[in-house]
């Protein structure tokens, strides 16, 4: 089988999303046979719309912003809006993330924005599939989904300081490889289909 294509359309407008987006690259990377490509949403150009309409999936990621995806994403999604009216995305994978400053900070309606666009596209969204960390009195916030969405992952960096949590990290990587893993499931199941 020829390798898949993932392609991680994210923004971070303090780098803290940018630390996340590289986890769940790493995470893709780590599945035999994919090649993954990371483009900032924040400044497109024709080579990197190009990589997003041949991929096999792409990864939506966002810090929130007052509640939502950031404008910078925002106005991303608008853009792809011609992909949209000639269902260039359809039926490919898709996934997303988000991180903020606070433990929740209202990331669970950016991570239900993210999958509305890849459903108004047509799009195949895969969620987590990773339990709640964190949640017991003898779990631990180094857990893996320490915040406990099942949509997507969710991370939280504290304002004052450009670090990531290494839980969060984890996570991110978990849902790049499960992404990538069932990328090359829908892909084998297309070419049996078509033989
Ligand atoms: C304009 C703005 C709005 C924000 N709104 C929220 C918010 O709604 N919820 C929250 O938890 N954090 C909020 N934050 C904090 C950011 O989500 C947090 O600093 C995040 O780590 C930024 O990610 P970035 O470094 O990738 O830009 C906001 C920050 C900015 C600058």
């Amino acid at each position: 089988m020829s390798d898949i294509s993932i392609v991680i359309a994210s923004h971070s407008g303090y780098g803290h999303t940018a630390q996340i987006a590289t986890a769940v690259a790493d995470g893709a990377r780590s599945v035999a046979g994919t090649r993954v490509h990371r483009v900032d949403v924040a400044s497109l150009g024709d080579a990197d719309w190009e990589l997003m309409d041949a991929a096999d999936a792409i990864i939506f990621g966002t810090p929130t912003y007052m509640g939502t995806a950031s404008g910078a994403f925002h106005a991303f999604a608008e853009a792809t809006s011609k992909r949209w009216m000639s269902r260039a995305w359809s039926d490919k994978l898709a996934a997303g993330f988000t991180n903020s400053g606070s433990m929740s900070g209202d990331k669970l309606h950016t991570l239900q924005y993210l999958s509305l666009l890849a459903a108004q596209h047509g799009m195949l969204w895969v969620s987590m599939n990773l339990l709640p960390g964190w949640n017991t009195t003898t779990s631990s916030p180094e857990d893996d989904n320490r915040l406990g969405f099942y949509l997507g992952a969710g991370a939280q960096s504290f304002n004052d300081t450009p670090a990531v949590h290494d839980a969060d990290l984890n996570t991110a990587r978990h849902l790049g490889e499960r992404v990538a893993e069932h990328t090359r499931v829908h892909r084998a199941g297309l070419t049996a289909v078509a033989r």
